[in-house]
């Protein structure tokens, strides 16, 4: 991966450790909102991505590219494939329970990936410092195994609940989140 300085750990930054109340081994980690472009049961043409975090510090997910996510006739849309990325990225942090947003995310594209394939991802974190975290994917093509067409390094930013409920949409999240209080 050609990470750049803003998504390589500083010195001193430290590695998650698995939460107490983190989810299960192999236990599936459902979507946060049902519209959700990356997640959501609801989103007619999104990614569906379905995830499941093998150690309560990574994220392994699929999905498979569909009719809807072309670019090029017949081949993923680049954006679609960051998309993928991000949506990973911010489920393996949101195993820390504490709520972050993107920043910024760099992605590199190995290999054209064909309408109908299924990409493996996973995610990882490389380093926590203050606010900011750094997490790596990658997708790979039909199997676990299969070879790597997609790699991101992103750094995420930690933010208040509030964050959503200011600046997003507060009704839908009180419809999907019943134990989020908007004005605490
Ligand atoms: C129904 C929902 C209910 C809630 C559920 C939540 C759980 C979710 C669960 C599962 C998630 C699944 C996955 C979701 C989808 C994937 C995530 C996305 O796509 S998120 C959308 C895209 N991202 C944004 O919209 C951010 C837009 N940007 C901002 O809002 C701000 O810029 C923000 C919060 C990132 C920072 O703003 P500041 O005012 O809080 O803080 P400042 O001081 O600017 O930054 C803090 C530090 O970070 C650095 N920083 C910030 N952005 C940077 C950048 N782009 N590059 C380098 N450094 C950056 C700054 O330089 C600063 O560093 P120094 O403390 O000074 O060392």
């Amino acid at each position: 991966m050609t990470r750049s300085a803003i998504t390589t750990p500083p010195p001193g930054a430290t590695l998650p450790e698995p939460l107490p109340g983190a989810p299960a081994p192999g236990s599936p980690l459902g979507s946060h909102y049902s519209r959700c472009f990356g997640c959501g049961d609801r989103h007619p043409t999104g990614l569906h991505l379905s995830a499941v975090t093998p150690d309560g510090v990574t994220v392994t997910a699929e999905f498979t590219v569909g009719e809807a996510h072309q670019g090029a006739p017949g081949l993923a849309h680049g954006g679609v494939l960051a998309a993928a990325m991000d949506e990973v990225i911010g489920m393996s942090v949101w195993l820390f329970q504490r709520p972050y947003v993107t920043g910024r995310l760099e992605t590199d594209y190995l290999a054209p990936v064909p309408v109908g394939t299924t990409l493996h991802l996973r995610a990882w974190c490389t380093g926590m410092s203050g606010r900011k975290a750094y997490l790596e994917a990658e997708g790979r093509a039909g199997a676990p195994d299969g070879p790597v067409a997609v790699r991101a390094a992103a750094l995420f930013i930690e933010v208040g609940m509030e964050h959503f409920a200011e600046h997003g949409d507060a009704q839908a999240i009180l419809a999907e989140h019943h134990e989020y209080e908007v004005n605490p």
